[in-house]
């Protein structure tokens, strides 16, 4: 087998690592390897097959293109232009499944060859496997998960370690979990579009990504996890996604969770994944989110299954886009943080809201309060009114999983 590599960074290095170690088990040969700069790599093993000209890539004869550059462009180009060869391709590149995934799956079903994506959620999880095969059988009716090693990276050491975001941030990119542009991480753009792909797939619907509610991290201060502490919680960037009567609501926003959850325990780059079968019940996929090794490891998984002619049905990307919820419709607590002098003010109008409440921190610059509501809608009034009458411009909300 044949296999062309389009980018040689952290995943495509894990991919050929994990190519040499198993040469003994099986007979992958690569042909060539594209990258951005050619200089950068002259010491690199397999340097000789390493080129800036994707000319020169098409050019080879392979039976599989695993694309892990990353991006929309010019990594879409390559794709199709792989596909419309009938050429099998692999690819890491959730930005792309994202966006373009019902397009990309028609023009391989067109061109009869296969598709394949497993490193793009979860890194090194095994999950869209078993989600499309092992439980075929199930109805999926919710999911929730840490889809991001990155800002699990983040959350896991400021909570940890007391370390600034700014410097954890920096750490994660070092160690190669961020992506190119780490907005897509600590806006959340990054666990959303995962989410996009594992719910399109779950609910056998087109979901897409920025349907989602989506709030990310950058927010984020030492005094959140201040008050996460208080409450004997960590804040862990959560996606969840349900579908009930023909409509899907979904977000991914840092929320709350208790210290003895099966979320809490899931820390730094590791990623978790439940779902929630009619017929299984809940299962969990548990593992490294982000990295060299474990990335690199998923992209292989999907090499060896075009190489034993294993296809799967990814046709729920071709199907038609459905509605989105964004906001919470049943019960829920949340943390509100408010910057205001009239702190007085602010809890006479909540104790004349909400039944449910208690005072977490009262400070002479901020004040926390806990509630407990019946919907999300509930919360947003309250804020709305709080605003109206001029007792707080600066708030903020901290969702917690109930
Ligand atoms: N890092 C991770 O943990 C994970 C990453 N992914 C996904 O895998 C993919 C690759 O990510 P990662 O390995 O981290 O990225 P890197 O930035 O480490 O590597 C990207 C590679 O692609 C090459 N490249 C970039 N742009 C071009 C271009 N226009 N033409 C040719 N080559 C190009 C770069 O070349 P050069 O070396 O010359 O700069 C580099 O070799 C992305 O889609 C990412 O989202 C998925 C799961 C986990
Ligand atoms: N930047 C991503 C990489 C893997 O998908 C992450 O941090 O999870």
């Amino acid at each position: 087998m044949k296999i062309a590599i389009l980018g040689y960074g952290t995943v495509g290095k894990g991919l050929v690592d994990m190519i040499d170690s198993n040469k003994e088990k099986r007979n992958i040969k690569i042909v060539s390897i594209l990258v951005n700069n050619k200089s950068k790599h002259k010491d690199s093993k397999y340097a000789n097959l390493i080129t800036e000209d994707v000319e020169e890539v098409f050019n080879k004869e392979f039976d599989i293109l695993v694309e892990l550059i990353g991006g929309l462009n010019p990594a879409y180009e390559y794709i199709k232009r792989a596909l419309e060869s009938k050429i099998n391709v692999v690819t890491a590149n959730k930005d792309m499944l994202a966006e373009y995934g019902d397009k990309l799956v028609t023009i391989a079903k067109e061109n009869n060859v296969s598709l394949r994506f497993e490193a793009s959620v979860g890194g090194g999880i095994p999950v869209l496997k078993p989600l499309i095969e092992s439980l075929e059988g199930n109805l999926i009716k919710s999911m929730y998960a840490i889809l991001n090693g990155t800002t699990n990276y983040i959350l896991s050491k400021m909570y940890d370690e007391n370390l600034s975001y700014e410097e954890v941030l920096k750490e994660a990119q070092e160690l190669g979990f961020a992506e190119a542009n780490p907005e897509s991480d600590v806006e959340g753009y990054d666990a959303a579009r995962k989410l996009s792909i594992l719910s399109t797939l779950a609910y056998d619907r087109r979901v897409y990504w920025r349907d989602f509610y989506l709030e990310g991290i950058s927010r984020i201060d030492m005094k959140d996890i201040y008050y996460a502490k208080k409450l004997g919680c960590k804040i862990k960037l959560v996606g969840k996604s349900e579908i009930s009567d023909e409509k899907i609501s979904g977000y991914v926003r840092p929320v709350l969770v208790d210290n003895d959850s099966l979320l809490s325990r899931v820390d730094n780059e590791y990623n978790i994944v439940v779902l929630n079968g009619n017929s299984v019940g809940e299962v969990s996929f548990v593992g490294k989110g982000a990295g060299k090794e474990p990335t690199g490891s998923a992209a292989y998984a999907d090499v060896i299954d075009i190489l034993d002619k294993r296809v799967c049905n990814i046709d729920s990307f071709t199907k038609e886009k459905i509605e989105v919820e964004k906001t919470i419709n049943h019960n829920c607590e949340a943390l509100l943080i408010f910057k205001s002098p009239k702190k007085d003010e602010i809890i006479d109008l909540i104790n004349d809201c909400v039944y449910d409440h208690r005072i977490i921190d009262s400070t002479k610059e901020e004040l926390a309060i806990m509630i407990s509501v019946d919907s999300e809608y509930e919360i947003n009034n309250i804020l709305c009114f709080i605003n109206n009458k001029g007792y707080c411009k600066e708030y903020r909300r901290l969702l917690k999983i109930i």
